[in-house]
């Protein structure tokens, strides 16, 4: 197994260091290696943010670059943990991606077989990468060893590995029965003959996003059968989109039973743009509803492949007013930012953008009114509790938070956010990035800012260039 001291999970609170109270991005950029980041109140934010190419999108179009036939010219890749990990592991596995430019790569496609059939795999905290690895890889008759951080073990597999063990596959858990990390050996007699499976899907789209991306490689007709309800199921309208730029159709009835045809196979689109990050968009759309805007993202428009572009139409719902391009999306508050709150509460059934909901109940601080966030049981099983974490950290900025099993229901403090709290944030990306966005009302601290690295690494800078005291 290789070796990584990116060990880090949930986070306990550490003791801060004493930095300057200050957003100038050159001397945030310096506190990247620091322990925690003041972020000083501000009181407005306004401006354009290039976004970084989308996590999901780059971790789907490396893995088919790989498997297809031909090269793939990548543009606009995210360079990040998690597209790190993919790209290390293809690497691993014998692949050749070749940097072209700053985020551009070419990939020399392997025709669904990869060169290197016995290798260990070490993939962080990356379910995009670590899922459909496993997918793929069980198919490949080679020998291989996956394994991730800490957390990456605790987040359950067993959905997914039973699916697969319908195909034949040899899979075992090296560790706790049902999580990473895992063993996949070569099956003697060949993989079963059989190609109607059914894969339970209520823990993480994941698991069906896998099988979609290595059903093709057996050259066989397939029938996938979804047990239990689908959730986030836009991530599964984003698989079979990519699919279908490396000629692969998936025909689906309600999104409840996949028919691949036999003999498709994936071949190079020669050049592919990825688009700007939806997630990562949420919290400077959020910025502008909350600190006035204009704030416009680009890299993501109204005709997203993302689920998460949704997002935007929650922040209307709030009262933000929201405008479109192709390839922009702008947020701004309806009235004057001195008109607080000028946002309202919403009640919404977030199952469809569980990453950007996050950011929804930290605009909650702002809003008048109860915000009740449901239909969010997944978060439990991400980077962390995110639940728990979540309704911890608002009540540290004097909300009153109620958790229930599958939902977050949030009253912001009638007298204002208290200030001054240090933030924890557990190892989570987008704790520390939702937490920014509470300087828009009060000084806060984020423990360990370093951690956005797994979907953004310039997060702060980008958040400190928006932002105005
Ligand atoms: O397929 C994807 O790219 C993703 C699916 C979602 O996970 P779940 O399906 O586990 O909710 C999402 O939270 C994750 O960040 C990315
Ligand atoms: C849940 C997330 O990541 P992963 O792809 O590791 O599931 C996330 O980015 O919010």
């Amino acid at each position: 197994m290789h070796e990584h001291d990116d060990n880090r999970q949930n986070a306990l609170p550490k003791v801060p260091n004493t930095v300057p109270n200050t957003l100038s991005s050159p001397i945030l950029h310096a506190q990247h290696a620091m322990k925690s980041l003041d972020l000083p109140l501000v009181k407005t934010a306004r401006g354009t943010v290039q976004l970084p190419g989308s996590k999901s999108i780059s971790n789907r179009i490396l893995l088919l670059a790989a498997l297809a036939t031909g090269n793939t010219h990548i543009h606009s890749l995210l360079a990040s943990d998690d597209t790190e990990h993919m790209r290390d592991a293809l690497g691993i596995l014998g692949v050749r991606i070749t940097q072209t430019g700053a985020n551009d790569y070419c990939v020399t496609g392997s025709q669904g077989r990869f060169p290197t059939q016995s290798a260990d795999l070490f993939l962080g905290n990356a379910g995009t990468a670590f899922r459909p690895l496993v997918a793929v890889l069980s198919l490949m008759q080679g020998h291989y060893r996956l394994a991730g951080v800490q957390r990456m073990h605790e987040r359950p597999i067993a959905d997914l590995v039973d699916a697969l063990r319908q195909l034949g596959a040899d899979i075992t858990y090296l560790g706790n029965a049902g999580f990473p990390p895992l063993e996949i050996k070569p099956v003697k007699t060949g993989l079963s003959q059989q190609h109607a499976i059914t894969v339970k899907s209520d823990v993480s789209s994941q698991f069906l996003t896998g099988l979609l991306m290595a059903l093709p490689l057996t050259g066989k007709a397939a029938t996938i059968t979804v047990t239990g309800t689908l959730i986030s199921q836009p991530y599964i309208a984003l698989t079979l989109a990519q699919m279908e730029y490396f000629g692969v159709r998936v025909e689906h009835r309600d999104w409840q039973q996949f028919t691949l045809p036999a003999r498709q196979l994936y071949r190079s689109p020669g050049t592919i743009t990825v688009e700007g990050d939806a997630s990562s968009a949420s919290y400077f759309l959020a910025a502008g509803a909350i600190g006035g805007g204009p704030v416009r993202v680009q890299g993501v428009g109204h005709n997203s492949a993302q689920g998460d572009v949704r997002f935007a139409h929650a922040l209307e719902k709030m009262g933000a007013q929201i405008t479109y391009g192709d390839n922009w999306i702008e947020s701004r508050a309806a009235q004057p930012r001195s008109s607080n709150p000028h946002l309202q509460a919403i009640d919404l059934d977030c199952n469809h953008i569980p990453d950007a909901a996050m950011t929804l109940a930290i605009t909650a601080l702002f809003a008048e009114g109860v915000t009740t966030l449901r239909n969010i049981a997944s978060w439990r099983l991400k980077e962390t509790d995110r639940l728990s974490a979540m309704a911890h950290e608002l009540r540290k900025l004097g909300a009153t938070v109620e958790e229930g099993s599958d939902c977050l229901r949030i009253t912001p403090p009638a007298s204002g956010l208290t200030s001054g709290a240090t933030i924890d944030t557990y190892d989570d990306h987008r704790m520390a990035m939702c937490f920014s966005l509470a300087s828009l009302g009060v000084a806060v601290r984020i423990h360990d800012p370093a951690c956005v690295s797994k979907t953004f690494p310039e997060y702060f800078d980008e958040f400190a260039r928006l932002v105005h005291i």
